[in-house]
């Protein structure tokens, strides 16, 4: 799966619900046992959640995109098939959720290619299942430092703290994934499901259960002034780069 949505692979509504479907389609056909995600956007992997989608709209508008957030999530955490992702870019917040949430991590070689939950940087919070899905890959401790610091690792540090399970030369970023795969794909579909399950379940109970509360946390939240203002200076903090 090679998502492609120019320039940085930010998350729109449109893009998720892409996703989403894309993601059903497979794991409805019987034929494909695997995906391997990755990115056709040269040197970016995702540049998290669409920021235009939630700064100056209204609350109907972020409730439908943070559900369609929360939906992508579950769907790729608890996906029955062995995701791969080969990261071939920077790879900021909402877009290191989706590489965190699957069952192993390639990152090419690249300084360029940071990645982390750096929600703090902008004012925001990652919430508790991007926490979550953090903890159970990197542990509390590392995990605590990274959320407060808004810390993107670049890949050496990423595969120290296991935020990545291999780095590689970024030329065989996509045959590293595919070999891994050899692995993951030999042991028996039933019993490598249901461990998965087993280990995953509880983690994504949790937002199950309170779904609906998350979603009004984050509508409230993400409508106060201050955090309105704050995604705004950033937004024109990353236009102004250019200048
Ligand atoms: C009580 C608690 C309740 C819970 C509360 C919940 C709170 C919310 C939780 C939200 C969770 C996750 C949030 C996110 O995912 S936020 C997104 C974080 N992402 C980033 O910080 C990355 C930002 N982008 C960059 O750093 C760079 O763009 C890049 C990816 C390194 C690429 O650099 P580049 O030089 O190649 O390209 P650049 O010129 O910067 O960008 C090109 C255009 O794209 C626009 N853009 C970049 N990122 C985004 C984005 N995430 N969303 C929308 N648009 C983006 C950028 O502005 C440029 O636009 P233009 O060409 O100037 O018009």
């Amino acid at each position: 799966m090679k998502m492609r949505n120019p320039p940085v692979n930010s998350l729109s509504l449109e893009f998720l619900t892409e996703l989403l479907i894309s993601l059903e389609k497979l794991e409805s056909d019987k034929a494909f046992h695997a995906i391997i995600l990755t990115s056709d956007c040269p040197g970016i992997f995702s540049a998290g959640l669409d920021l235009m989608e939630m700064c100056g709209r209204d609350p109907t508008h972020y409730a439908e995109y943070w559900k369609a957030v929360q939906e992508l999530w579950l769907r790729f955490y608890l996906s029955h098939l062995v995701v791969i992702s080969a990261i071939n870019g920077v790879n900021a917040a909402g877009g290191c959720l989706l590489a965190l949430s699957c069952d192993y991590r390639v990152l090419a070689d690249n300084p360029k290619y940071a990645m982390g939950l750096n929600e703090t940087l902008l004012g925001i919070i990652a919430p508790f299942w991007f926490k979550d899905t953090l903890v159970n890959t990197v542990g509390h401790r590392t995990a605590e430092r990274a959320l407060q610091l808004g810390l993107l690792f670049p890949p050496a540090e990423a595969l120290q703290v296991g935020m990545v399970d291999k780095v590689v030369p970024e030329d065989q970023v996509l045959s590293a994934a595919r070999s891994e795969l050899a692995q993951w794909l030999a042991i028996p579909g039933h019993a490598r499901q249901l461990t998965k399950s087993l280990m995953r379940k509880p983690t994504a109970d949790r937002l199950l259960k309170e779904r609906d509360a998350d979603i009004q946390n984050f509508v409230r939240f993400i409508s106060r002034d201050a955090i309105q203002k704050a995604l705004r200076v950033y937004l024109e903090k990353l236009k102004q780069k250019k200048t």
